[in-house]
């Protein structure tokens, strides 16, 4: 693909189901490709090749909807050399910008203007062992105002997997300086189990449930 062009599953408009953003209104931008093979992924179908669109494309299908926020997400959005691009120019158009990324690359080249949500991979997902040490350090070296846009996301399915997160958060400081959401994968654990266990630990998380898998039917592609 040109430097200029972008592999898309789907550009869409929706509620925000996820984040520190959840509810709001946002356009989404979902990247194809991923590989990374997470158990339990949700989005399998943006595996396989989208449409090619160049960077100017994308951007004005975005903006058409006329969003408060939006999201650039996949499949895997960092696999592809262009979306820092895409990203910047967003940014450079005074848009608000979330990436939602793995966490097994590296979010260093992203615009610091960028809202990081990133993912920390528990056991069950079966990647665990590819969480991306770095995306920790730039978010602990980062200074204000751009260490609050790192935000970090677990999705637990099992409570070896809440175990094993706070764990990590406890080791690396990381819910006294950030906001760290924490769901359930989808239908694998009740939802309740785990609030009470955020509970009973006194967690500084926050919970999330997927807004959108309440609102439309679950398996609903572009929503
Ligand atoms: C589909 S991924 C795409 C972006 C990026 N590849 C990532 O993993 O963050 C977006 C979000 O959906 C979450 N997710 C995927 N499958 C899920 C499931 N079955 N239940 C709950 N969340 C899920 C991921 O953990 C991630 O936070
Ligand atoms: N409504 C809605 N909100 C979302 N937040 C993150 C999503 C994702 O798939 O990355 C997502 C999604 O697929 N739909
Ligand atoms: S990294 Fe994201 S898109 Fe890729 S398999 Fe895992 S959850 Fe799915
Ligand atoms: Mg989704």
């Amino acid at each position: 693909m040109s430097a200029g062009t972008l592999n898309i599953s789907e550009i869409f408009h929706s509620i925000q189901g996820e984040s520190s953003f959840a509810g709001w209104p946002c356009a989404f931008i979902r990247l194809a490709g991923c590989g990374h093979g997470c158990i339990g992924c949700d989005t399998a179908y943006a595996e396989h090749d989208g449409i090619k669109l160049g960077i100017e494309v994308v951007v004005q299908r975005a903006l058409a909807f006329r969003a408060p926020l939006i999201e650039v997400t996949g499949g895997e959005p960092l696999l592809q050399p262009a979306v820092y691009s895409l990203m910047r120019q967003l940014c450079d158009l005074e848009q608000k910008v979330l990436l939602e990324t793995g966490g097994f690359l590296s979010v260093a080249e992203v615009d610091c203007r960028v809202h990081k949500i990133i993912d920390l991979k528990p056991p069950s997902s079966g990647v665990c062992d590819q969480n991306n040490p770095e995306n920790i350090e730039l978010a602990l070296a980062a200074v204000l105002p751009h260490r609050q846009n790192f935000e970090f996301k677990i999705v637990v399915a099992s409570r070896e997997d809440y175990e094993w997160a706070r764990a990590l958060l406890q080791e690396h400081g990381l819910m006294d300086s950030f906001t760290i959401m924490m769901g359930v994968s989808f239908g694998k654990l009740d939802p309740a189990e785990l609030a009470e266990w955020m509970l009973r630990d006194r967690l500084r998380a926050r919970m999330q449930l997927q807004l959108h898998k309440y609102i439309w039917d679950p398996c609903r592609r572009g929503v």
